[in-house]
């Protein structure tokens, strides 16, 4: 132990005696308000300082259904990793077409390695998100409307009024040389940085898409119209006291065509498969591809748009770079007509993304400031 700590530790101890001073009760409750918005270097000195083990404070508190139950179980090895540089897919003798159909049908969920982003790409992104998220002056921004071109929030809630253990950074990314200028200049590198991230996952992005395409039995180039719109929404998970009773992220489904989500080597997603939920491991330099809801109406049902949530650590922050790929607004999007016949008639009705989005509340609490701002850009 440190003098410095010891030190703490002695204070902590004599707070706990006068119980009722108010200093005692400013640094009690700092250390039981502990949450993403409390700065970390006061979090530390609590942590290694106060006898007792910081609690998670009662905003965070989810009700007993929504919470975690199976934190310890094992990453699910099933779902498939796709190397895209081989003919066939890791740990099987399938290709990575047959591999991504029969993923996308069982889990919503699969894999992409070797998918030709440069490392540098993907390590540039998070460490300037990580710069972003550690910003002292962040606080002070807690949102900002569309017309700056971003939001950022440390205060998503539940429906019944309980605050998500996360903070969130949403923007457009379509069409990329208008929307990055509007996008947050501190730290200075992050509009170079993320610009190089979303070229490389537009990329990836159609590369996936036309696997689909033959998977499916589409002709090439079908999800052009449906994929042009890619909106950045990266978060950031400080470590938990209790990652038991919290979550990053409730259950929800994707309102994209799919979304590639980049998640370094930190696991915490978790799918929900056949009622139970399961953990999507981290698999280094991979990408995590989820199949968003615009998808399955597309495929008219074949492939499944699955829960997932995120659980957070006790020990590590995390970081993930979610990439939603969407149809422009007014874009209609049904089930593609090779896909329907007689003995699988349509089972769902064509609408235009606009309603879909307004009508599912899609981009959460900032669904409006999103759709305007997608008006605006388009
Ligand atoms: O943090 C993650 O791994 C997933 C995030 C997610 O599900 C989302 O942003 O929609
Ligand atoms: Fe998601």
């Amino acid at each position: 132990m440190s003098s410095i700590q010891i030190l703490l530790f002695v204070f902590g101890l004599l707070m706990f005696k006068y119980k009722k001073s108010r200093m005692h009760r400013f640094v009690f409750l700092s250390a039981m308000a502990e949450g993403p918005h409390v700065a970390i270097p006061l979090r530390l000195s609590i942590a290694t300082a106060w006898p007792l083990k910081p609690k998670l404070h009662r905003v965070y508190l989810l009700i007993q259904e929504d919470r975690p139950q199976n934190l310890d179980d094992p990453v699910c090895d099933s779902i498939p990793v796709i190397d895209l540089a081989k003919p066939t897919a890791v740990h099987s003798h399938i290709q990575p077409v047959e591999a991504i159909l029969k993923a996308s049908k069982e889990f919503g969920f699969f894999q992409v390695i070797n998918h030709g982003v440069p490392e540098k790409i993907t390590t540039d992104a998070m460490n300037v998100l990580k710069e972003f998220f550690n910003l002292p002056s962040k606080e002070a921004i807690e949102y900002v409307p569309h017309t700056k071109g971003w939001i950022h929030t440390s205060s998503d809630y539940t429906k019944v009024g309980a605050h998500l253990w996360r903070e969130n950074l949403k923007h457009l990314c379509y069409p990329l040389e208008e929307c990055v200028q509007l996008w947050p200049n501190k730290p200075a590198r992050y509009q170079e940085v993320i610009a190089a991230y979303i070229l490389e996952i537009q990329k990836l992005s159609s590369r996936i898409l036309e696997m689909i395409c033959e998977g499916l039995g589409l002709e090439p180039g079908y999800f052009k119209d449906t994929s042009e719109v890619q909106l950045l929404s990266s978060n950031f998970y400080p470590p938990c006291p209790d990652p038991s009773l919290t979550l990053g992220i409730l259950a929800h489904q994707d309102p994209s065509l799919i979304t590639l989500v980049y998640q370094g080597n930190s696991p915490g997603l978790q799918a929900l498969k056949d009622g139970h939920w399961i953990n999507v491991g981290a698999v280094p330099n991979a990408f995590v591809v989820n199949i968003g809801n615009q998808l399955e109406i597309i495929s008219n049902g074949k492939f499944r748009s699955m829960d997932h949530r995120v659980v957070t650590s006790p020990h590590e922050t995390r970081i993930s770079i979610a990439t939603l790929v969407n149809p422009p607004l007014d874009c209609i999007v049904e089930p593609a007509k090779v896909l329907v016949n007689e003995s699988e008639p349509s089972r769902y009705q064509a609408r235009q993304y606009k309603e879909y989005v307004h009508h599912n509340k899609a981009f959460g609490d900032h669904t409006v400031t999103i759709q305007n701002a997608m008006i605006s850009e388009s």
